[in-house]
């Protein structure tokens, strides 16, 4: 396992948003986690990455405790999430986003609006290249992305996730806004990634289309894990249920 969380708990004003959620993510598979509104899945993302303190539990990467730790420092540890809106520098070229580093942006933002090509290693902008081309955006190179649809907008923050080298990436509904054909698209590149050694944990609502992607999934419901398995797993009566009283 890659991933593993302990009793994790959140609490907002005596909410129990997270309320002892005990997963596990296995190494390079793709990790799904579902469940009506409000259930707590994208405050478990934000307290596993240190974006929200956990109020209790553990939280183990690579069978170290990263619990609490400041977001930036679990970055290092090699755990990337992407966000829920991109929010990639609309005026800025795909290909000077990919290079805008996700952690430390400053300097290289600066480099990147005065066309400081120089200044990016060479090495970085093979490895742009090879992703995009990998990603298959690679005629978007040179093009800004405010023209991106919302599909090219996540690929490009895949393209971000793994302009890092992190070996888990957490993407919170990465398929909000993206047309089928190429929502499939962006799930079959994701588990070529698996196969390449990446493992991604994803918060989707869009279920007829990625939960045949997905190796494992747990199903939250009010703040706690309800039910974990395969696809089949939705079809148990305390996940319909927990969809119908939703
Ligand atoms: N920053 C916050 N302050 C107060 N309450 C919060 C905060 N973040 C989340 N909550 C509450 O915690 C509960 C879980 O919310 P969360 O956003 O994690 O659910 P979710 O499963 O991701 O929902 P959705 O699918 O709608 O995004 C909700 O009742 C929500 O109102």
């Amino acid at each position: 396992m890659i991933l593993k969380t302990y009793n994790l708990s959140k609490f907002f004003e005596g909410l129990r948003a997270l309320d002892g959620v005990s997963i596990s993510v296995p190494r390079e598979s793709l990790t799904l986690i579902i469940g009506p509104n409000g259930s707590g899945k994208s405050t478990f993302i934000n307290t596993v990455t240190g974006f929200y303190k956990a109020d209790g539990g553990r939280v183990e990467y690579e069978g170290k405790d990263i619990t609490n730790l400041p977001p930036h420092k679990i970055f290092r540890e090699g755990i990337v999430r992407t966000f829920q809106i991109p929010r990639p520098f609309k005026k800025l070229t795909v290909i000077e986003n990919l290079l805008m580093p996700l952690d430390n942006p400053g300097e290289q933002i600066r480099n990147a609006i005065m066309k400081n090509w120089v200044d990016f290693e060479s090495e970085a902008v093979e490895k742009a290249y090879e992703i995009l081309e990998f990603l298959n955006i690679d005629h978007l190179t040179f093009e800004k992305s405010e023209n991106l649809s919302g599909g090219q907008l996540r690929l490009l923050e895949i393209g971000k996730a793994l302009m890092t080298d992190a070996k888990l990436i957490v993407m919170d509904e990465p398929l909000a806004g993206v047309a089928p054909a190429l929502a499939h698209e962006i799930l079959r590149k994701v588990k070529e990634l698996c196969d390449a050694g990446k493992t991604f944990l994803i918060v989707e609502h869009r279920l007829d289309i990625i939960l045949e992607y997905a190796d494992k999934v747990y199903v939250m419901g009010n703040g706690k894990v309800i039910a974990e398995g395969g696809k089949e797993v939705i079809e148990k009566p305390e996940v319909v249920e927990v969809y119908l009283g939703a």
